[in-house]
């Protein structure tokens, strides 16, 4: 699954990954209507789905092809691998970079975006965090911000203003959310858990404890290199990572309660702006994609048909019982293959980079230092003549 950098066709790449039946499905003896074919295609068939009213009676089956797809025994350290190192590396060359988990409430976004801090299970974000910092010549900064009923939050400072305003220019980036520098991994994994903490969750008919809002966690690495050839002097790259859990999407129930209803329509009105935005990308005519119309597709501008390398992995489950939600998502991921983004390489042209403000502070303090000297210098000059002069 290899990006290349400026190649608008390898730039937008869509995962499925197929999660196992869970400990309730499975003690149903659940049937399951997912078959995986090889490492990119699966069928998904109605055989088994009888017990949920299906528009056709007649037996159905799809086969999709994927960029990608990961069966229920992959690994998080194979996703990793296989679906978002490449994008890691391509963000520590300077390129924009997206991960986006997409798919039914309970299917695993949460588990393959974050998973575990430690150990096997350990998620997209904690091994791209680890990766990073195998580099340690380069600046890191974090920030986590929720979406939630339309309204977006900074995870990491609480306090502050709970509907944040989205920058008219700047791509997307909201005004006033905050930014932590990190020096080694174990910083990052702190701010994710106490952001983690402040994220709002609730429990759906398919999770106990499902993410009622949209999460995007971004990491910006910075890095300063020798210019190659005659114009020599420094350049400064700046990569952008977003690691991007989407709530899930989840049936409409007349039966929940007012708060639950207000929630599941305001994640819809997100979603189903994220989809509007994807049809439109990927119409014959080229219609306008309504990117303005939910805050999810404003901040996202650049990861869907924009300047980013970008992997959508769509989750779903084995589990029979889901098959209409489960072909939902897989028509939309098949669709979702033929955005197109065109990536280019972030130099800083403006010197707005982190790095180049410390290089202006550094030369500033170095002159500052050469001035201090000098008057001490001066200082012992004078001292040295005073006592010639008493002696
Ligand atoms: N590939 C997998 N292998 C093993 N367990 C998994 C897998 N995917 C998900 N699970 C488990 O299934 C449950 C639901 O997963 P998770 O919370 O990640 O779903 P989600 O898609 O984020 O749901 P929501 O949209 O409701 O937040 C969790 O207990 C998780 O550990």
């Amino acid at each position: 699954m290899s990006h290349v950098g400026g190649g608008a066709a390898t730039n937008f790449r869509v995962a499925v990954r197929v999660r196992p039946l869970n400990a309730r499905e499975a003690s149903a003896r659940s049937p399951t209507c997912v078959l995986l074919e090889s490492e990119k295609t699966l069928t998904i068939n109605n055989l088994n789905a009888g017990e949920r009213p299906i528009s056709s009676s007649t037996p159905t089956e799809h086969r999709f092809v994927y960029d990608r797809v990961f069966g229920p025994s992959a690994s998080q350290s194979d996703l990793y691998a296989t679906a978002v190192r490449p994008i890691v590396s391509s963000v520590l060359q300077g390129y924009n970079g997206s991960v986006i988990a997409y798919g039914q409430t309970g299917t695993g976004k949460t588990f393959t975006i974050e998973g575990a801090l430690e150990g096997e299970q350990r998620g997209v974000i904690p091994r791209a965090v680890q990766d990073i910092f195998t580099h340690i010549q380069y600046l890191v900064r974090v920030s986590y911000l929720q979406i939630y009923n339309e309204k977006i939050s900074d995870l990491l400072q609480p306090s502050s203003d709970a509907n944040l305003r989205i920058r008219e220019r700047g791509n997307g980036e909201p005004y006033g959310l905050s930014e932590h520098v990190a020096r080694r991994a174990e910083d990052v994994y702190k701010l994710l858990a106490a952001g983690k903490n402040q994220r709002v969750t609730n429990s759906t008919s398919m999770n106990r404890v499902s993410s009622r809002s949209h999460a995007v966690f971004t990491i910006v690495v910075e890095h300063s290199s020798q210019r190659a050839g005659k114009a020599g002097g420094n350049v400064v790259t700046i990569g952008k990572l977003h690691l991007v859990d989407l709530a899930g999407s989840e049936r409409f129930e007349a039966s929940s309660n007012e708060k639950h209803q207000k929630e599941t329509a305001n994640i819809n009105t997100s979603l189903s702006t994220f989809g509007k935005v994807v049809l439109s990308l990927t119409s014959k005519h080229h219609r306008h994609a309504p990117y303005r119309d939910s805050k999810l597709t404003r901040i996202l501008q650049n990861t869907l048909g924009g300047n980013c390398m970008t992997t959508m992995i769509t989750t779903v489950t084995l589990a029979a019982i889901n098959y209409l939600e489960s072909l939902a998502s897989l028509k939309f991921a098949s669709r979702a293959q033929h955005v197109k983004n065109h990536a280019i390489l972030n130099e800083d042209k403006d010197e707005q980079a982190l790095l180049s403000s410390y290089k202006t502070e550094i030369e500033r303090l170095k002159a500052q230092l050469a001035k201090a000297e000098r008057v001490q210098r001066e200082k012992e000059e004078l001292a040295a003549k005073i006592a010639e002069m008493e002696v």
